[in-house]
């Protein structure tokens, strides 16, 4: 028998943007069992490229939502093959990328209420094809191949023993309005996003109200946007889902709400009282309110799971499902952070995050409710050129190969003898830039780095914008701050050492790089406690500590200093360049 059989457990998924992730946390807080399911490598027949469709317009960004279904099948069907045991299973959580959403068409909620354990989900969840073909927004003009056919996944991905046999026909229920979803890369609803702030008196009222000015990535916006332009699908649309409140459904077996913490990433809820503003949702559809459902806190129980899960995977019948949240609140919870403490998320996406008492909403970045203090907030910002960029300069300039591109920052020196570059392949988020602009130590545009360099400056850069806008959030590094890294990338030491050296602050990190799978294991450890008003922080205090993974080099603080400045300065000139000067 498997060594992770029989052990009473709690389990934490991942619904990111190039995965589906799970672990399994045990009552000692150990991490005994991860497995993840990679959408552009396991699931080939979807053709997206890092687990997104780029569309024609280059602004607008899906992704397929029978591809997340599938990818949970595909991992559970290789949790049991595994001899994974389903029934010490006594509650579970999840997380989602954030800001994403899915259409649940009329009739969804019976198809899933009535699931049989003898097909996989994503037999019985089929998309609508009618709905989305040729109307406007998310039909499926992307520059990736095709939309998949409905009879996907004949053959057994590798590692699986065996697949249910697909019946013949469309043996699923159509359950979605549009099968391609609007993810968090999208930058398509500008208009949209004018709208927004235009009906409640301006981007800072809108900060004010739900904690970020308008972006062109949150829900509401993206929402209005269906709306628009494909009303007929918003219509049949029974239900709106944040890919977080989506996986839970599948989980519970009906339409789950949308948690305080995720919902706070869509210009739709008031961040102070918790309820949806009327004034945003009546900017963005007609309707909406119904279609979202009440908003829940974070740390609510949601139900228990569904029959479904009981007789085809074998978990206990009461086994708790806590309601899932967005991936950067459950890293929150996943790194135990303290107030005064810095995330890092190296993901798909760069983010940084900290814990705030006290909201104070301004024009960049986003304020979310706290995922774990009902009374508490947390500030995010969002890089969208971080791991994806990364990845092109490897591929361009180290050979595809990260062992290569830490050669490079092993052997420039610290502050990269003043050369500085911004790589915004695609639209920044914070700033708005878009392109690769280098400056030599005198300031002056240059269009080459050599390949060492441009590697440097890179990493460099990535770190200065996260300093410095996070000081402009009004973040001060204190003596006994610590930086806590998470993501793919943070199992790189060559990019953690600069991230220390540049924000002069030791860095750490814990054993795992899913602290997004780790939160939710832990949120559904806390979810067991529910209704005794046991703190978060009392019931992950055993868990293992963070470990030390990067000191600031002596001397580097002194560096970056002036290269700070230099940089902000830059990225002043370059926005002026390209919008105009500021008002
Ligand atoms: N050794 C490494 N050095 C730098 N980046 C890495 C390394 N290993 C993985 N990554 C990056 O991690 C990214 C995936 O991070 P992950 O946190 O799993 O993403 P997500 O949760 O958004 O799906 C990959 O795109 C890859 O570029
Ligand atoms: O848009 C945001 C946060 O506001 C992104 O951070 C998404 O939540 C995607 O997360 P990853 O898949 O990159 O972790």
């Amino acid at each position: 028998m498997a060594e992770h059989a029989g052990r009473r457990c709690c389990l934490g998924w991942d619904f990111s943007t190039q995965q589906v992730k799970v672990v399994a946390v045990d009552a000692e807080l150990n991490v005994f069992y991860e497995d993840s399911v990679h959408f552009d490598r396991d699931l080939q027949e979807f053709g997206t490229q890092g687990g997104v469709h780029v569309h024609e317009d280059g602004l607008t960004v899906t992704s397929p939502v029978l591809m997340w279904v599938q990818a949970l099948d595909i991992i559970l069907e290789k949790m049991k093959a595994s001899g994974f045991d389903f029934s010490q299973v006594l509650a579970l959580s999840g997380a989602g990328q954030q800001h994403g959403s899915v259409y649940w068409k009329a009739g969804a909620s019976q198809v899933l209420a009535s699931l049989s354990p003898d097909l996989l989900l994503h037999e019985q969840l089929q998309t609508s094809c009618c709905l989305d073909r040729g109307s406007g927004a998310n039909s499926p003009h992307h520059t990736g191949p095709l939309q998949p056919s409905r009879t996907l996944l004949r053959v057994p991905p590798s590692g699986i023993s065996s697949w249910d046999v697909m019946p013949p026909g469309d043996a699923g229920k159509a359950c979605f309005s549009i099968s391609d979803c609007p993810v968090w890369m999208d930058s398509s609803t500008t208009a949209q996003c004018h709208q927004l702030e235009a009906t409640v008196g301006g981007a800072q009222a809108l900060s004010c109200l739900t904690g970020s000015r308008a972006y062109e990535r949150f829900t509401g916006n993206q929402i209005a946007k269906l709306y628009q332009q494909n009303p007929e699908a918003y219509s049949h649309t029974e239900r709106i889902s944040l890919v977080s409140s989506f996986a839970a459904s599948l989980f519970l077996g009906s339409h789950s709400p949308i948690d305080y913490s995720d919902g706070s990433g869509m210009n739709l809820l008031r961040i102070q009282d918790k309820v949806w503003s009327q004034a945003c949702l009546g900017a963005c559809a007609p309707h909406l309110e119904e279609k979202l459902g009440l908003p829940v806190p974070s740390c609510s129980v949601v139900g228990a799971i569904s029959s479904y899960f009981v007789q085809r995977y074998g978990f206990p019948p009461g086994c708790k499902v806590v309601a899932f949240t967005g991936d950067n609140p459950a890293s929150l919870a996943g790194m135990r952070l303290e107030e005064g403490d810095i995330a890092v998320s190296l993901g798909t996406s760069d983010t940084l995050f900290l814990w705030l008492q006290e909201p104070t909403p301004t024009l960049e970045g986003h304020i979310f409710c706290n995922p774990v203090d009902p009374q508490h907030y947390m500030a995010l910002l969002c890089f969208k050129n971080g791991s994806l960029m990364r990845e092109k300069i490897r591929d361009e300039l180290a050979s595809s190969s990260w062992s290569e591109f830490s050669k490079a920052l092993q052997s420039t020196e610290i502050g990269n003898c003043g050369n500085l570059g911004f790589y915004f392949d695609v639209m920044e988020i914070t700033p708005e830039i878009i392109g690769r602009h280098r400056f030599s130590a005198e300031n002056h545009e240059v269009s080459a780095f050599p390949w060492d360099v441009e590697i440097r400056a890179l990493i460099e850069g990535q770190f200065m914008a996260k300093k410095i806008h996070a000081e402009g959030l009004g973040y001060r590094v204190m003596p006994k701050t610590k930086i806590l890294a998470t993501g793919g990338a943070s199992h790189n030491r060559d990019i953690l050492q600069v991230l220390a050296d540049v924000f002069g602050t030791p860095v750490y990190v814990i054993d795992t790089a899913n602290s997004a799978c780790v939160g939710s294991a832990y949120r559904a450890f806390h979810g067991l406690a529910a209704g005794t008003d046991v703190p978060f922080s009392e019931v992950v205090k055993l868990a293992p500590n963070p470990r030390l993974a990067a000191a600031p080099t002596p001397g580097a603080s002194q560096v970056y200093e002036a290269l700070l400045q230099r940089y902000a300065m830059l990225e002043q000139r370059i926005l002026t360049q390209t919008r105009g000067p500021p008002e």
